[in-house]
């Protein structure tokens, strides 16, 4: 049993939308494959995987570095001890072989990106969904029910708040019990006044959250605070810089509602750094960690650690990325839900054909792996690149 190629392909995933610190006009994705000897039902196992938006496709790093580690690995030094499946553990020490620690920029979305794969073929090996597997693992029950959030309330060229109040009501009427609109791109009273026009569109149907995307310093950061926690807000996102912690921490004097923050943290040491420094508080904030930005599975694994390490319930967790990768972390491992972007970055983002959300929740479908082959749009590009 071994990897015989790994191949990646930058997709586009552009469109006009702009939150408070970029636009998307240029975004792009990985899209990897990880091509195995194994055959399950007549077929080829080739895991896939893609990295979320917003920091790009990463094929110069996978092509330059990360694939050849992989290739060039002694095949059965990268198997679990058995010998029966990959073991994403070892594979992700072989990527990560002469890398110095910290600095977790971009590198740690290529290796997301091929963790999401890696896992993808070790599910689809073993004959499960990967939620069970990581259940069953983790010695824990599955549970298939995920919350789901609708993200979206973006800026874009001649959008009133008309258009954000349907694009709201069109979460609503999909089964959405919480949405997401953005903030920070425009002065604080033209976002009270979009605030306010969403508030009254959703009012007794569904709550809102909003996402400042890093935007903030400290002062406007309070600013929006004062402003914002008049309303009932599911949670206030990402008010300033990722990494300034002491600056999130002086905010939770400001804002005693849910603040949520994390999608720009890459590593289980900043997770860590956040929870010891960021004033963030268990019992309503929440994390926002995507494994397909920071070093995948494997690390998201060691972050859940240091959750717990720390006092907190790994249901405190809802990524940000809209994928079906966390949709198997969040079954299998009990997080708090998934973000989903209903209107965006097709066809990545989503669930499997057939799947609706209903009072907010999905419910994962038994697919083995991690459940791409249930996404026509999606199967057929991944199939494309490898098949
Ligand atoms: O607009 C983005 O970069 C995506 C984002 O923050 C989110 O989904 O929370
Ligand atoms: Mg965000």
């Amino acid at each position: 049993m071994r990897i015989v190629d790994v191949r990646e392909v930058t997709k586009p995933i552009a469109s006009s939308i702009r939150n408070a610190y970029i636009d998307f006009s240029k975004m792009t994705a990985s899209l990897v494959a990880v091509v195995t000897d194994v055959e399950r039902e007549g077929r080829r196992v080739v895991g896939y995987g893609f990295n979320s938006n917003g920091r790009y496709g990463q094929g110069g790093l996978i092509r330059e570095r990360f694939r050849s580690r992989i290739l060039e690995a002694d095949p059965a030094s990268v198997l679990t001890q058995a010998g029966d499946n990959l073991d994403p553990h070892r594979l992700w020490a072989a990527m990560m072989t002469n890398e110095k620690p910290g600095g977790h920029g971009e590198r740690s979305v290529a290796v997301g990106t091929l963790d999401m794969a890696i896992w993808d073929a070790t599910a689809k090996i073993a004959g499960r969904p990967l939620f069970r597997l990581l259940a069953e693992q983790k010695g824990v029950e599955a549970n298939p029910r995920v919350f789901v959030y609708a993200a979206g309330g973006y800026y874009y060229p001649g959008k009133d708040d008309t258009q954000l109040r349907a694009e709201m009501r069109s979460y609503l009427d999909r089964g959405y019990t919480v949405v997401k609109m953005k903030i920070g791109g425009a002065p604080i009273g033209e976002d009270q006044r979009r605030i306010e026009a969403v508030l009254s569109e959703i009012e007794g149907r569904a709550r809102l959250a909003v996402d400042a995307n890093g935007r903030f310093d400290l002062e406007s950061g309070i600013a929006y605070a004062k402003m914002l926690r008049q309303y009932p807000l599911f949670w206030y996102e990402e008010v300033g810089d990722p990494l300034d912690y002491a600056l999130q921490a002086a905010l939770s004097e400001f804002y005693p509602g849910p603040m949520a923050t994390g999608e720009n943290l890459f590593s289980h040491q900043d997770a860590r750094n956040l929870l010891r420094y960021g004033g963030m508080r268990p019992d309503r904030d929440w994390l926002q960690f995507d494994c397909a930005l920071s070093y995948g599975l494997v690390e998201y694994l060691r972050t859940l650690d240091v959750l717990h390490q720390f006092g907190w319930s790994p249901s405190r967790c809802i990524p940000h990325g809209g994928h079906q990768m966390s949709l198997n972390i969040a079954a299998g491992l009990g997080l708090g839900g998934n973000e989903s972007y209903p209107d965006l970055f097709q066809p990545y983002g989503g669930f499997p054909d057939g799947v609706r959300v209903e009072d907010g929740h999905i419910v994962m479908p038994e697919l083995p792996g991690i459940g791409f082959e249930g996404k026509s749009d999606l199967i057929t590009v991944m199939r494309d690149l490898a098949e």
